[in-house]
C-alpha cells in the first residue's frame, strides 16, 4: 500500500466510524426521546425523566471534539423526527437546539475542569458531572425550554413550573444514565468488555432480583389494610450500596438504572409510592430520592474505585522503593567491597612502601635509617633499665679487589651470602643492618665490651670460613671489626663513632681482627 493509499484508507475508516457512531448517537437519541414522551410522561402530564439529553452528553463526553459537529447533527435529525409529529417545526429546532446547548456546553466545561480522557472513576470527575450537568447546564437549558412552552401556548402551567418540571426531568435524565452510558461505552470499548465470575453473575443476579422484588412494593402507595410492614423506597438504598460496593460504577449504575424504571414505570401508570401526599408531589419526591439514590450509590463506587486505584499507586510506588532500596544496597555493598579491596591494596602498598623504606635491597636487612630508629629506640629502653649495650662494626677487607677481580656481581653475591653466618652467631634480639657498602653494624642488647669481642670473634671466624661459589671461581672473605661498650648516657651516633674509631684501628692493624 502506497502511502497515499494509506491516508485514504485511514480518512476512509475514519469517516465510516463517523457515521456508523453518527446513526447510532441519532437512533439512540431518538429512542430516548420516545421513551420520554410515551414511557416516563405521568397521567398529570410530568416526564419524570428525559433520556436523550443523557445520550447527548455521554457522547460529548467520550467522543473526540472533532466529531462533535456530527454528533450534534445526528442529535438534531433526531429530535426533528421525534418532535415534529407533534410540535411545529421551530419549536422542534428549538428543543434541539437547547438540548445541544444543554449538553455542549456541559460536557465542554467538564472535560475543561478534568482534563485528559473522561470517565466516571474519579471523584472530581463525577463532582465536574454533577456541577456542570444537572446542577448548572440542565438549570439554564430549563429556563430556555420553559419559554419556548410557553410561547407555543400549549402550557397551562407557570413559567416557574414550567422551568421545574424541564430541569427535573433533564437533570435527573442525566444524572441516572450518562454515568451508565459513558460506563458501558467504555467497558464495550475496552480489551475486556465482560469479566465475571459464576459467583459474580449469582450474585448481581441475586442483587437485581431483591430489587425488582422491593421495588414493586416500595413504589406502591399502600394502605393500612394490605400490609402491617411499609415497604419504603429507602428500603432500595442499600441494595444500591451493595452494587457500589460489590460491582464498582458499572455495577452502581445499572442497578441505579434498574431502580429508576422500577420508579418510572409505576408513575406512569399513576401508581405513587409515598402514602398521604398530592400525586404531583409524589412524583417530585420520588425524582429528588432518585437522584439522592443515583449520588449515593455512583458516587460510593467512584470513591471506592479511587481509592482502590490510590492503594493500587501505592503499592506500585512501595515495590518501585523496594526495588531502589535493594538496588541501592546492592551499590552500597559493591562500594564497600570496592572500598575493602582499595583498602587493603593501600595497606599492601603501604607496607611494601615501608619495607622498601627500611630494608636494604640487597641483602633484605634493616637499612641504616632503620637500624638507626630501632637501635635508638633499644638503647633508650635500656637507659631505662640501666642494662649495658655494646656495638659490633665490621667491614670486609679489600672488598674492592673482590670486585675489581671477580666483578660486581660476585661482589654482590659475597654481601648477601655473609648475613646467614652473622645472624647465625646472633641472638634474635641483637639488631643487626647493612649500613652501606661493605660495612655492617650490630648492636647486642645487655652485653658488655667483652661479651661483644666474643661475639665480633665469632663472626670473624665464621666469614673467614666462608666459601662464595661463583662459577668455578670460589671466593674467600676476611672482615675487620671494631667493638665499643656503650657508657649508657652518650647518644647512638658517638657509640657508632666509637666503634667506627676501633674499626679504623683494626684495619690499621693489618686487617682481619677484631679491635676494641
Ligand atoms: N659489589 C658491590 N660493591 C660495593 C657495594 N657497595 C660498595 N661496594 C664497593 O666496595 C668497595 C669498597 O672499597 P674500599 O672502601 O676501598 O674498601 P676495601 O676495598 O674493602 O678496602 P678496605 O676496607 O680498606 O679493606 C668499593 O669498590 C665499592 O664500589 C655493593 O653494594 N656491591
Amino acid at each position: 500500500m502506497s502511502p497515499q493509499q494509506g491516508i485514504e484508507h485511514v480518512t476512509d475508516k475514519r469517516i465510516r466510524q463517523t457515521l456508523v457512531r453518527m446513526t447510532l448517537i441519532g437512533l439512540a437519541y431518538y429512542a430516548g426521546a420516545w421513551i420520554g414522551v410515551h414511557q416516563t410522561i405521568t397521567p398529570e402530564g410530568i416526564a419524570v425523566l428525559w433520556p436523550p439529553n443523557a445520550v447527548l452528553l455521554a457522547a460529548f463526553l467520550v467522543l473526540p471534539f472533532r466529531q462533535w459537529p456530527a454528533v450534534a447533527v445526528a442529535a438534531l435529525c433526531a429530535e426533528l423526527a421525534a418532535d415534529l409529529p407533534s410540535f411545529p417545526l421551530p419549536a422542534a429546532l428549538a428543543f434541539g437546539l437547547i438540548n445541544l446547548l444543554e449538553t455542549s456546553v456541559a460536557a465542554w466545561l467538564i472535560r475543561h475542569f478534568t482534563g485528559g480522557e473522561f470517565s466516571f472513576r474519579h471523584l472530581r470527575n463525577g463532582a465536574c458531572f454533577l456541577l456542570f450537568g444537572p446542577l448548572l447546564s440542565s438549570t439554564v437549558a430549563a429556563l430556555l425550554g420553559a419559554g419556548v412552552y410557553l410561547a407555543l401556548g400549549r402550557a397551562d402551567s407557570s413559567y416557574l413550573m414550567l422551568w421545574r418540571l424541564w430541569w427535573f426531568g433533564d437533570a435527573l435524565g442525566l444524572l441516572l444514565l450518562t454515568p451508565l452510558f459513558v460506563t458501558l461505552w467504555q467497558r464495550l470499548a475496552s480489551r475486556h468488555p465482560l469479566r465475571f465470575s459464576l459467583a459474580g453473575g449469582a450474585e448481581l443476579l441475586l442483587l437485581w432480583v431483591a430489587t425488582v422484588l422491593i421495588g414493586m412494593l416500595a413504589f406502591v402507595q399502600d394502605t393500612p389494610t394490605q400490609l402491617s410492614f411499609h415497604f419504603s423506597p429507602i428500603l432500595l438504598v442499600p441494595l444500591g450500596i451493595w452494587s457500589a460496593l460489590r460491582f464498582g460504577v458499572a455495577g452502581a449504575t445499572l442497578t441505579v438504572s434498574l431502580i429508576a424504571s422500577l420508579a418510572v414505570g409505576h408513575l406512569t401508570r399513576g401508581i405513587y409510592p409515598y402514602p398521604g401526599i398530592e400525586p404531583q408531589d409524589a412524583v417530585w419526591v420520588t425524582q429528588e430520592y432518585l437522584a439522592i439514590v443515583a449520588v449515593l450509590s455512583v458516587g460510593l463506587a467512584i470513591l471506592l474505585h479511587e481509592i482502590a486505584q490510590q492503594r493500587l499507586t501505592l503499592i506500585r510506588q512501595d515495590n518501585e522503593l523496594k526495588a531502589q532500596n535493594s538496588l541501592l544496597e546492592a551499590r552500597i555493598a559493591e562500594r564497600t567491597a570496592d572500598l575493602e579491596h582499595a583498602n587493603q591494596a593501600l595497606q599492601q602498598a603501604n607496607t611494601q612502601l615501608e619495607k622498601v623504606a627500611t630494608t636494604d635491597f640487597l641483602t633484605g636487612f634493616p637499612n641504616r635509617r632503620h637500624f638507626e630508629t630501632q637501635a635508638q629506640r633499644e638503647l633508650n629502653r635500656l637507659a631505662l633499665d640501666q642494662s649495658k649495650a655494646a656495638l659490633i662494626m665490621f667491614d670486609l677487607d679489600h672488598f674492592k679487589s673482590i670486585n675489581d677481580i671477580h666483578g660486581h656481581e660476585a661482589g654482590d653475591a659475597v654481601l648477601r651470602e655473609l648475613v646467614a653466618p652473622v645472624q647465625a652467631a646472633l641472638r634474635p634480639s641483637d639488631l643487626f643492618a647493612r649500613l652501606g657498602g661493605e660495612e655492617f653494624v650490630i648492636l647486642l642488647s645487655h652485653a658488655n665490651r667483652q661479651q661483644a669481642r666474643h661475639v665480633a670473634e665469632r663472626i670473624r671466624d665464621a666469614l673467614g670460613a666462608l666459601e662464595i661459589v661463583q662459577g668455578t671461581t670460589r671466593i674467600h672473605v676476611s672482615a675487620s671489626f671494631g667493638v665499643a661498650q656503650w657508657d649508657g648516657s652518650a647518644d647512638l651516633h658517638r657509640l657508632i663513632q666509637q666503634a667506627d674509631m676501633a674499626l679504623y684501628r683494626a684495619k690499621g692493624s693489618g686487617r682481619n681482627c677484631v679491635m676494641t
